[in-house]
């Protein structure tokens, strides 16, 4: 099977590549498999810059093809906060209290004003390429509650009008589909021709 490297340390992010890249016929190899010991501080103020930053820092360790993601959630009432500090809202990488967060700063905020989306930049670089990166969004609103047990991160609290569900309530497949991670992923393949000449 053909191997796609990614750049992240997040078993949840690893599943959602695996519920996109295994029809394709790719094995997903992320960081916990190749490169433990190695970390990458996200010190970009945007996605892009982060994305960039992963994708090339572990491009020039393994001298590989790599992609990685930076994503968070962007709430409009809250301003799009956390936005790019969404692993970080609450303290570090405890996906309870970054819930938490969100629903105390909503708290009082009417169904109609808790509208939100999903970021997701994916950057690709490699030995022979210049790198590129691919922006893909899911919209949707905050519930007051979780719901589902699916997914990771925000999954629980973010309500997919068009479907009636959380994320959390979704398979990984169903979740690919309509995701900002899954739509990042089909502008990169769709491009892919164009990335790898
Ligand atoms: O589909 C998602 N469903 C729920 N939450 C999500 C999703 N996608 C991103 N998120 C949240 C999780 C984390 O709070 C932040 C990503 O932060 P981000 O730095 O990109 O990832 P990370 O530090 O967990 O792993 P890594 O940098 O090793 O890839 O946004
Ligand atoms: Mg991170």
């Amino acid at each position: 099977m053909k191997q796609v490297v990614i750049a992240t340390k997040n078993k949840g992010k690893a599943k959602d590549f695996e519920a996109i890249f295994k029809p394709l016929n790719y094995e997903v190899i992320t960081m916990l498999d190749i490169a433990n010991d190695m970390e990458i501080e996200e010190t970009g103020t945007t996605f892009e810059e982060n994305a960039v930053l992963k994708a090339e820092t572990l491009s020039k360790a393994l001298g590989k093809l790599v992609i990685a993601d930076d994503s968070g959630l962007e709430v409009d009432a809250l301003g799009g906060e956390p936005g790019v500090y969404s692993a970080r809202y609450a303290g570090d990488h405890d996906d309870e209290a970054n819930i938490q967060k969100v629903l105390v700063n909503l708290e009082g905020v009417p169904d109609e004003k808790r509208t939100a989306r999903f970021v997701c930049v994916i950057a690709i670089s490699g030995p022979d390429i210049k790198t590129k990166t691919f922006r893909g969004t899911c919209e949707g609103t905050i519930l007051h509650e979780k719901r589902g047990s699916n997914g990771f991160g925000y999954d629980p609290i973010f309500y997919v009008p068009e479907l009636g569900k959380t994320m959390a309530e979704l398979t990984p497949e169903q979740k690919g589909a309509i995701s900002h991670r899954g739509n990042a992923i089909r502008k990169l393949t769709e491009e892919l021709p164009n990335v790898l000449k």
